[in-house]
């Protein structure tokens, strides 16, 4: 656990970085502090490791005053992420994960090893060990990034920004793989990022400053949406909040349509098949790949997948009402499809009855 206890960061110039903070980041757990830029959240992220020293007050971890540690003891328990990952250009990518184990005086084999365990654990390709950082896309670099924090296994994490520097298709995924690994590791993570939406999805709990390092609210991030404690608050989780709110709300076992479909590959169904023009693609395991138009003049003889329509999203059966109403509102013929464990095809569902439903659960 980490806790700050009225941690004040005033620089030589007389800038408050941070003023008073008080907050606790639970042991197991992702806190995320957020805000604008400025507000301060680099600063309280490097007053943990003593990067920044406080000006007054306490930082915990555990029941041992951070200022208590020399500082290197303190940071060979807290791993630590930045944007562009930071990697040395000189060192091959095991070298670069093996940094600290080295440092610490371990066996070179075993480093090697345990760095090469780690790459393929944040979904590298065991291949890359021998390149260097330049020889990796951004979105590599900062899985070898995440590597490296995680090599001496420190029971405390810090991120700042790790994934701001890549694309989002790339940021995506480098989220969902970071909590698949954090749900098997268990670290106690403090995360910074300017991006709300980032902040609510890997949150447990985020913490919104404001200008002059003051915090403005601590909560999970769906009592966040739901009750922003101000103005600024409010402002700043944006105006979809509602929207956003969804995606924390299980959809549950929604009641479907039976939707018709045709395999691709098949012949084509005829003119009008389906339901109001739309007919839905299916691959041979019963997958949904498409809509297919069966209200326009028919393109060929057999069904195939230069015919469809991918623009819609799919609903997983138990997901968020967020995403089944996106299913919805993607979805050419206004049926959003939802889908089991494996992907196929469950039914359909329509924006009003996801509205129906969003309405009597209040
Ligand atoms: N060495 C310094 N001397 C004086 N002021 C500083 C120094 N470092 C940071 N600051 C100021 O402290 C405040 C907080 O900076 P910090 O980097 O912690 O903010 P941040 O929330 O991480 O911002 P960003 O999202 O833009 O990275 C800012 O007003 C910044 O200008």
């Amino acid at each position: 656990m980490i806790r700050f206890d009225g941690a004040t960061k005033r620089y030589p110039d007389g800038t408050v970085a941070v003023d008073e903070l008080s907050l606790e980041a639970p042991s197991g757990q992702i806190t995320v502090l957020v805000g604008p830029s400025g507000c301060g959240k680099t600063t309280s992220l490097r007053m943990i490791n003593r990067m920044i020293e406080p000006t007054s007050g306490t930082i915990w971890l555990d029941d041992t005053d951070t200022a208590s540690l020399p500082a290197h003891e303190l940071r060979r328990q807290i791993g630590y992420v930045i944007q562009n990952a930071g990697l040395f250009p000189h060192r091959t990518i095991v070298d670069n994960v093996a940094t600290v184990p080295l440092l610490l005086g371990e066996d070179k084999t075993k480093a090697r090893a345990r760095a090469m365990e780690l790459i393929e654990r944040v979904g590298l390709d065991p291949a890359f060990a021998k390149r260097y950082p330049a020889q990796l896309s951004g979105g590599q670099q900062q899985r070898v990034g995440v590597a490296r924090a995680l090599a001496a296994d420190p029971p405390v994490m810090l991120m700042d920004e790790p994934f701001s520097a890549v694309d989002p298709v790339v940021r995506e995924q480098l989220q969902e793989e970071f909590l698949r690994l954090q749900n098997d590791l268990g670290k106690t993570i403090v995360f910074v990022t300017h991006d709300i939406d980032e902040a609510i999805k890997l949150g447990d709990q985020v913490a919104v400053l404001r200008v002059g390092g003051k915090l403005a609210q601590l909560a999970a991030p769906a009592d966040l949406l739901a009750r922003p404690v101000d103005a600024f608050v409010a402002g700043f989780v944006g105006r979809d909040r509602g929207y956003r709110a969804l995606g924390f709300t299980g959809a549950g076992t929604i009641d479907t349509h039976q939707e018709p479909s045709v395999a691709v590959g098949a012949a084509y169904p005829g003119h009008g098949a389906g339901i109001d023009g739309w007919i839905l693609a299916v691959d041979a395991d019963g997958k949904p790949q498409g809509w297919l138009p069966t209200g326009e003049e028919q393109r060929g003889d057999v069904v195939t997948d230069a015919m469809l329509y991918r623009g819609g999203t799919l609903a997983a059966q138990g997901g968020s009402l967020r995403a089944v109403l996106d299913a919805c509102l993607s979805s050419p013929s206004g049926r959003g499809v939802v889908v089991d464990d494996s992907g196929r095809l469950v039914g359909s569902v329509t924006a009003r009855e996801v509205l129906d439903l969003i309405e009597k659960r209040g």
